[in-house]
C-alpha cells in the first residue's frame, strides 16, 4: 500500500538546484511505482535566500524542514560572498544554522568504491577495489561552532566539545559498526588537542558497551594519508565536525568524484539529506554537475522513511547509470551525457528497467545505521 509523505526541499545555490531536481525527478519515479503520494515542499537557503531577504535560512525555510518527515538539501554558496572575507551574512551561516536549529548532530557520510567506476579512481585500482566504509562526522559542535572573532592584531575559532556531544553519537557509531563489520576508527588529534584527548577517554569507555567491536584510534594526518593508501582497512570512521568534513571530501577520490559521495545529517527529530559537495558555481547552469551524490541521498531518505525496497531500486539504477556509461563529465572522458539525462536514466530505469542484483553496497542505508 502507497504511502503519504512531507518531503522538504531546500535548493540552495549553484549547482544545487540542478541536482536536486533530478533527485526529485527519481522519488517521483518511486513514488508512480510504488502508488506513494510525495508531497513537496520548497525552501530558499544560502546566497539565494540572502538575496531575497537579506537573511541565509528565513524562518518559513525553517518551518518547512520542521514540517517535513525529512528533507532534501542541495548545496549553498557563492563566489560573491566566498571573494568578500568582510561579508557579514554569508551563505554558509544558512546550512550551519540548519544543523544547530535541527539538531541534527550526526552527518553519515557512506563511502564505496564502484566496480564500475576503478578506472576513475586517480589510485591504483587493487587498492581501492572493495573499499567500502561510512565516515560518523560530528555535525554540531567543534570549532564551526565555536566563538570566534577577530582581536587587535589576529583571529580565533573555538573549539569545545562536552561529554554529551561526544557520547551521543559515538553510540550511533558503535551500532553503525555491529552492523557491518564491527571495527570502529577513531579520528582525531589527541596528540595535540585538549578536545581530541576527551574524544579517545569517552570513546574507549563506551567501547565497553560494544564487547564486539573492535576500537581503534589513528591520529587524522595519519588518517588522510591511510585512507589513501589502504582505504579497505576502514569500516565505521568516527570523527568530529572538522576533521570529518575534511575527510569525506578527500574520501571521494576514492570512488572516482565529489559528486558521487550522498549523507545523512540525522538528530532526534530531523532528518535531512545532502550530497557531501558544495555548490561547485563553475558548474552552476552548464547540466553538467553529477547528480549521484543528491540521488543517493534521497535513497538515505527512503531507508529513513522506512521505504527500504524503494532505497535498494534507487541504488540498483544508480548502479546500471554506472554500468551503462549515462553519467557527467566528471566521471567519463567518453561522451558524458548531462545532469538531466542521468536523472532521466535513473527514473525511467526504476519505472521500467529490471536488475537482477546490484555489486552496490546496501548496508548504507539508515535502517542499519540509527
Ligand atoms: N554543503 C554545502 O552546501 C557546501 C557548500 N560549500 C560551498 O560551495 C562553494 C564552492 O566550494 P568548493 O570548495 O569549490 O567545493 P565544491 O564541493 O562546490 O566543489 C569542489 C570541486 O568538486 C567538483 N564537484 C563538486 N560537486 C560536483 C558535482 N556534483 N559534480 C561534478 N563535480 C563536482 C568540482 O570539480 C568542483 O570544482 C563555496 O561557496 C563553499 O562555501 C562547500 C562545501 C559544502
Ligand atoms: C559550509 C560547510 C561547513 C559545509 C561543508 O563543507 C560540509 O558540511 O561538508
Ligand atoms: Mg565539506
Amino acid at each position: 500500500m502507497g504511502v503519504k509523505k512531507n518531503i522538504g526541499v531546500l535548493p540552495g545555490d549553484g549547482i544545487g538546484p540542478e541536482v536536486t531536481r533530478e533527485a526529485v525527478k527519481v522519488l517521483n519515479a518511486i513514488a508512480e511505482k510504488h502508488g506513494h503520494t510525495f508531497e513537496y515542499n520548497y525552501g530558499d537557503v544560502g546566497a539565494i535566500a540572502i538575496d531575497k531577504t537579506g537573511n541565509p535560512l528565513p524562518d518559513e525555510t525553517l518551518a518547512v524542514c520542521e514540517a517535513s518527515d525529512a528533507f532534501l538539501f542541495g548545496a549553498i554558496g557563492h563566489p560573491k560572498y566566498d571573494n568578500d572575507p568582510s561579508a557579514k551574512v554569508r551563505p554558509e551561516q544558512g546550512l550551519l544554522k540548519l544543523r544547530k536549529s535541527l539538531g541534527l548532530f550526526a552527518n553519515v557520510r557512506p563511502v564505496t568504491a564502484y566496480d564500475s567506476l576503478l578506472h576513475m579512481s586517480p589510485l591504483k585500482t587493487e587498492r581501492v577495489r572493495g573499499a567500502d566504509f561510512v565516515v560518523y562526522r560530528e555535525l554540531t559542535g567543534g570549532i564551526y561552532f565555536g566563538e570566534k572573532g577577530r582581536t587587535e592584531d589576529g583571529a580565533y575559532d573555538n573549539c569545545t566539545y562536552s561529554n554529551y556531544e561526544i557520547d551521543r553519537i559515538a553510540h550511533l557509531a558503535f551500532q553503525a559498526a555491529q552492523n557491518r563489520n564491527k571495527k570502529l576508527m577513531l579520528v582525531d588529534k589527541a596528540n595535540v588537542l585538549e578536545t581530541s584527548r576527551l574524544w579517545r577517554e569517552r570513546v574507549t569507555a563506551i567501547a565497553k558497551e560494544y564487547p564486539d567491536v573492535a576500537l581503534e584510534a589513528m591520529f587524522v594526518d595519519n588518517a588522510a594519508m591511510q585512507m589513501i593508501q589502504n582505504p579497505k582497512q576502514f569500516d565505521v570512521i568516527l570523527t568530529e565536525n572538522m576533521f570529518g568534513d575534511i575527510i569525506s571530501d578527500e574520501a571521494s577520490v576514492i570512488g572516482g568524484s565529489l559528486g558521487l559521495l550522498p549523507s545523512a545529517s540525522v538528530g532526534e527529530k530531523s532528518a535531512m539529506f545532502e550530497p557531501i559537495h558544495g555548490s561547485y558555481p563553475q558548474g552552476a547552469g552548464k547540466n553538467i554537475a553529477n547528480p549521484l551524490a543528491t540521488i543517493l541521498s534521497a535513497a538515505m531518505m527512503l531507508d529513513h522513511l522506512g521505504l527500504i525496497d524503494e532505497a535498494i531500486e534507487v541504488r540498483q539504477a544508480v548502479n546500471a547509470s554506472l554500468r551503462n556509461g549515462m553519467v557527467t563529465e566528471d566521471l567519463t572522458k567518453e561522451n558524458p551525457v548531462g545532469t538531466d539525462r542521468v536523472g532521466d536514466f535513473i527514473a525511467n530505469h526504476i519505472l521500467e528497467g529490471e536488475d537482477s542484483g546490484s555489486s552496490m553496497n546496501i548496508k548504507m542505508g539508515l535502517s542499519t545505521i540509527i
